[in-house]
């Protein structure tokens, strides 16, 4: 499908507080329909508060937050649903459920009141779990999955509800470095084929720099930078705000920038600290 370029979300001067202290600060963010993003930024930066907004798991402040031009604060969970799929950091499910039952979780919002699903709807599910590599454990607890299969299982999940918005917070934390390709590779398929927006908490720089169409650096609970990955990922830009010297250099395959970091002698400092414990 042709990417167009409408904004489908748009978050203007948002804040959040946990009691007194500020997350995020006067974030201004326009997510263009189609597009493959990445949020990127340190631990405690804000990543997740900026998703859970988005969801509405988080009550933000009225007009502040907008899907299709509609504030968020007026839609049901129903109809944000509808809308929006979303994959959370923790994937743990305390409930009986096999896989395929978590999956078909996914076409609830789409079910009418006391509507059970269809032949129609478990062929989506089917679909996802194919796509996510989990349909060979369709019938196993999800209690017995490994991390990485479960958190594959709540991908599909979300691929399963047909969302226009897809959200991902640290989808690839527990998978190895093969499914962590297919994942990546997937979710890139379902946003060319059904032009669904994604959103992307990611790590994981360079995989980031390969997937996105463009990145938002989040630090201290601000958008420090916003861009392509050329305009993004930049050696001060990483300095600044990891802390860390990186060298960059052109993927050799994609020419996307490549982030080496460059060790320091920081563990002097690590072996003080352990003379100080004893
Ligand atoms: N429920 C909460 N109550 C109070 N403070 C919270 C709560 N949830 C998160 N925080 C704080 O808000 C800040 C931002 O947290 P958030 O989870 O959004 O960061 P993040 O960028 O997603 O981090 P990470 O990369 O480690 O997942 C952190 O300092 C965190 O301690």
């Amino acid at each position: 499908m042709k990417k167009n370029n409408t904004v489908t979300i748009r978050i203007k001067d948002l804040n959040w507080k946990y009691g007194n202290t500020a997350i995020l600060e006067n974030i201004n963010i326009d997510i263009k329909r189609g597009k493959f993003y990445s949020i990127i930024g340190p631990n405690g930066s804000g990543k997740t508060t900026l998703l859970k907004n988005i969801l509405r798991h988080l009550e933000p402040k009225k007009n502040t937050l907008f899907i299709e031009d509609l504030d968020i604060s007026s839609l049901s969970y129903r109809e944000i649903a509808k809308k929006m799929a979303c994959v959370p950091q923790n994937t743990m499910v305390d409930y009986e459920f096999s896989a395929l039952d978590i999956v078909m979780m996914g076409r609830t919002p789409h079910l009418k009141r006391f509507e059970t699903e269809s032949e129609k709807d478990l062929n989506i599910c089917k679909e996802a779990m194919i796509m996510t590599d989990t349909w060979r454990f369709k019938d196993k607890l999800i209690q017995n999955l490994s991390g990485g299969e479960r958190q594959r299982v709540i991908v599909a999940r979300a691929i399963a509800q047909k969302p226009d918005i897809l959200l991902l917070d640290e989808p690839i934390s527990h998978l190895d470095i093969q499914h962590q390709i297919e994942l990546l590779d997937t979710i890139a398929y379902i946003n060319k084929k059904s032009g669904t927006t994604v959103i992307v908490v990611l790590h994981d720089l360079n995989l980031a720099t390969q997937y996105s169409d463009d990145i938002f650096l989040l630090n201290d609970g601000k958008v420090l930078s916003y861009g392509s990955p050329t305009e993004v990922i930049t050696e001060d830009i990483i300095k600044e705000v990891y802390k860390t010297k990186v060298c960059i250099i052109p993927h050799p395959v994609s020419g996307k920038p490549h982030v080496i970091p460059i060790r320091t002698e920081r563990e002097v400092g690590a072996i003080d600290a352990t003379k100080q414990i004893t």
